[in-house]
């Protein structure tokens, strides 16, 4: 069985999220009629990177960015996955959010690593759980960005059982060869699908790279956008990662006694 994935490759207007949920009504509408089931938006999309006014526009997670998201998947049955700028009291995250066909928010996952030449260590608090979460039957992750340059964090996901794992991204076009060249590693060393999406524009200091990408548990990339806003559909059947863990079984020849 195969799974319809739309990847809403976007600009972001810088700290107002009240443009970018216009944007991302109208970009997810037109995701469900390309026929998309599982919708990836970039990683806080709401606000970009605008982080000392994340005072005054981080929300909670039930804000308006969640009863959007909610009602959207609901009325159109499919999944929404994306981070938003997330506020919890006093503290802010950058957080991973899955959306199912309910309408419930199925998953959160706050960014374990914090970027520093973004400066997300001066306004953040990193999160300390994992990400795993079940897409129907298949068991799945989401991370963010910046996270794809760990392996072993990658890892600790497969070894849950993970067969896809969904990346979302603001990646500066100046480094868009490590985007692709660590997104196509993750899935060789994993064995796993990689969906990953990344915005398009500019903000005050960055120029983004976009160049989302869907790579199959073999290392070959099945879909790519370019450097424009566009929707990337691809569709992918996760059962094709049992017959490429039985051709080379690295998890059953893994040395746990020699390492984690
Ligand atoms: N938003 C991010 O985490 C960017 C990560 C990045 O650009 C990198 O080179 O790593």
């Amino acid at each position: 069985m195969t799974t319809n994935l739309a990847i809403i490759q976007m600009d972001i207007a810088y700290g107002d999220p009240a443009v970018n949920r216009r944007q991302a009504r109208t970009h997810i509408k037109e995701a469900v009629a390309k026929g998309g089931e599982v919708i990836l938006l970039p990683e806080m999309w709401t606000t970009g990177y605008d982080l000392s006014r994340f005072d005054e526009i981080a929300e909670t997670l039930d804000g308006p960015t969640h009863q959007l998201l909610a009602e959207l998947a609901e009325n159109h049955q499919v999944t929404i996955a994306s981070s938003i700028a997330e506020r919890e009291g006093e503290d802010f995250y950058n957080t991973f959010v899955v959306y199912d066909k309910n309408g419930e928010c199925c998953m959160k996952y706050r960014k374990a690593h914090l970027f520093r030449l973004m400066d997300e260590e001066k306004y953040l608090k990193s999160g300390d759980q994992q990400g795993n979460f079940q897409l129907g039957e298949t068991p799945v992750a989401g991370v963010i960005c910046y996270d794809i340059r760990f392996p072993e964090w990658i890892r600790t996901h497969m070894l849950e059982g993970a067969r896809g794992l969904f990346v979302v991204a603001e990646w500066p076009k100046s480094r868009v060869a490590h985007w692709r060249n660590l997104l196509i590693s993750r899935a060789i060393e994993n064995q796993c699908f990689v969906i990953a999406c990344n915005r398009v524009g500019a903000d005050p200091n960055n120029e983004f790279g976009g160049h989302s990408i869907v790579v199959d548990p073999w290392g070959t990339v099945v879909g790519e956008a370019g450097e424009n806003e566009e929707i990337l559909m691809v569709e992918v059947d996760f059962s094709r990662v049992e017959a490429i863990r039985e051709q080379i079984p690295i998890f059953q020849d893994r040395r746990p006694d020699l390492y984690k």
